[in-house]
């Protein structure tokens, strides 16, 4: 699914108005009786109270129109005109009427109103600003902002939390709605996915409010958000006349002593995505644990005890997964400078290997095209230095992987994967995967898709996609805490399936015994 800036959201909605030869009020009633259905469907005529806060454009203009639908169906409304400005919108001022003639009168707030009490109960929707907002809320309405976030009401907002900027870093010290649920028109906002502007929001869907679907496939987004069906169009079946051979062999490079675990992590997890063969390259102190924890990988050791100092590979890798708890000793400096120069097959390289990187930018002039790198926002900061917002963040990482032509996975709660100009964003995981090792086992799945003939980029969505999808499929028998890096990768198998699950039909249609 594109993600949309603000800008192509208007030329959208102009593109549809034009082609449909609808009005604009038309595709404004369209968004609220979408937002009226998802409220309907929940509530079924629940006799809660509903504070509806409206601004004066047309986020305020779904929130009047959507308190006409409510109040049609007999719904306990209340009704406020946050009157933050004297330029009104004409659909705002054209759904006010409709309103005033059921004889509906909002309550028009001013910095001089009394804020209106809400209980626990009650339900709060938030149609303040829309993707209009352009600069700082004024001071009464961020007393407002407060206000609502210090209600305990459930809070939904209309397509945006108020505000939240769409598709740039929030105003210093700026108050934003907090909402429970976000309603969000066609496209999701790229702010739901970056840690400095996602705190603000726990849950959001997106109503299709029907812009065009031409201009909705010639868009040219700079982020899209990946989901099941992106990620199946991208699986490589497997053969039935096939052997191991045809799913590649690949090599997994790093341990130290006492960080042998971070290579059985990555072995491991390369194995269950399906490469054909593994090996995995240690230092001496690695070769009997290894050899005893994971006896379908095969190991060759440095002949250093505790830390790689050269490496020389006698097999023909299909792909090399590099860095999980190397170090980073001298003679480890220079073995992987030496490797990044004859290194033939396709690359990831993650932790220690990419602090190398950072420390060593002579280094990068013999990088492969299209190796991957996979930083945690720490790492990222040393390899393209400090960053002042998430936005100025996904610039620099797009600039680096532009100018060394390699792929970024942006490791997070969203982790974007970023191929120079374009980003893509994740939507499995949760805060069950921020626990050790569980990089590790991503280098891993990544490594062992390069290996059976995704590209590089494929094996990064591919990977980043089914790793969220296992630690999910984790969450009911192991919460968010018990979640570890291995029950991660025992849950690759189920991802893979569940990846391919085909809705169940409804019982009716079940065969009578
Ligand atoms: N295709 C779609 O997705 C559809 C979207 N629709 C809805 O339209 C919404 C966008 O509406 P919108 O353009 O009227 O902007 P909105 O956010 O209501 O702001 C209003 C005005 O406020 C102003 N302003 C800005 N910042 C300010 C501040 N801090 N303090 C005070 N004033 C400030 C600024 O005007 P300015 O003063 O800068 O001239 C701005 O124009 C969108 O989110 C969705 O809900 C649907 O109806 C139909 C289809
Ligand atoms: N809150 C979170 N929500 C979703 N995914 C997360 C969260 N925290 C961490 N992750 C994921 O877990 C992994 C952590 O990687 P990393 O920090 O390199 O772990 P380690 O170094 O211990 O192997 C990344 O894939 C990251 O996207
Ligand atoms: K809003």
């Amino acid at each position: 699914m594109k993600i949309l800036t603000a800008a192509q959201v208007y030329q959208a909605d102009k593109f549809t108005i034009e082609k449909q030869q609808i009005t604009s009020d038309a595709l404004m009633e369209r968004a609220a009786i979408q937002i009226f259905e998802w409220i309907h469907a929940r509530l079924h005529g629940a006799p809660v109270v509903i504070h509806i806060f409206c601004g004066i454009g047309n986020n305020g203009g779904d929130g009047i129109a959507l308190a006409r639908h409510l109040a049609e169906h007999g719904y306990n409304i209340k009704v406020y005109v946050v009157n933050y400005s004297e330029k009104r919108s004409k659909d705002f001022l054209l759904n006010m009427e409709r309103l005033k003639d059921r004889k509906i009168w909002p309550e028009f707030m001013n910095p001089e109103t009394v804020l209106p009490e809400t209980q626990p109960n009650d339900i709060i929707v938030d149609a303040i600003f829309g993707i209009g907002l352009n600069r700082s809320p004024d001071d009464w309405v961020a007393k407002l902002i407060e206000h609502i976030n210090n209600s305990q009401a459930f809070t939904l907002s209309v397509d945006i939390p108020s505000g939240l900027p769409v598709d740039q870093p929030l105003w210093k010290d700026s108050k934003v709605v907090f909402a429970d649920y976000v309603l969000s028109f066609q496209t999701p906002k790229m702010v739901f996915f970056l840690p400095e502007t996602g705190i603000h929001l726990e849950n959001w869907e997106v109503l299709d409010i029907g812009l065009d679907n031409e201009f909705m496939m010639n868009v040219d987004s700079s982020f899209e958000y990946f989901q099941k069906h992106d990620i199946q169009s991208l699986y490589i079946p497997r053969k039935r006349f096939s052997h191991k051979g045809t799913y590649g062999h690949s090599v997994i490079i790093g341990g130290s002593y006492g960080k042998i675990g971070a290579v059985h992590l990555s072995g491991k997890a390369c194995l269950k995505v399906g490469s054909g063969l593994v090996t995995l390259y240690v230092p001496e102190c690695g070769y009997t644990p290894l050899q005893s924890s994971l006896p379908e990988a095969m190991v060759l050791t440095d002949g250093e005890e505790e830390y790689i100092s050269k490496i020389s590979l006698s097999i023909k890798p299909s792909a090399v997964g590099i860095g999980m708890g190397l170090g980073t000793e001298e003679e480890t400096i220079q073995a992987f400078g030496n490797f990044l120069k004859s290194v033939k097959a396709p690359l990831v390289i993650d932790a220690d290997g990419i602090n190398i990187l950072a420390k060593h930018l002579e280094f990068l002039k013999d990088m492969p095209k299209g190796t991957i790198l996979t930083p945690h926002p720490k790492e990222l900061e040393r390899l393209v230095g400090p960053w002042a917002n998430d936005f100025e963040k996904l610039e620099k990482a797009m600039r680096f992987s532009e100018t060394y032509q390699c792929i970024l996975v942006v490791k997070g709660a969203n982790t974007i994967v970023i191929s120079g100009e374009k980003g893509y964003v994740n939507s499995t995981g949760n805060p069950g995967m921020a626990t050790a090792g569980s990089g590790d086992v991503l280098t891993g799945m990544i490594t062992g898709l390069l290996a059976q003939g995704y590209n590089s980029l494929n094996a990064s969505i591919f990977a980043v996609y089914l790793h969220g999808l296992a630690a999910d499929l984790e969450v009911p028998a192991h919460g968010y805490e018990s979640i570890t890096a291995s029950s991660m990768i025992d849950a690759i198998g189920k991802a893979f399936v569940e990846l391919f699950r085909q809705p169940q039909p409804p019982n009716d249609n079940q065969p009578k015994g």
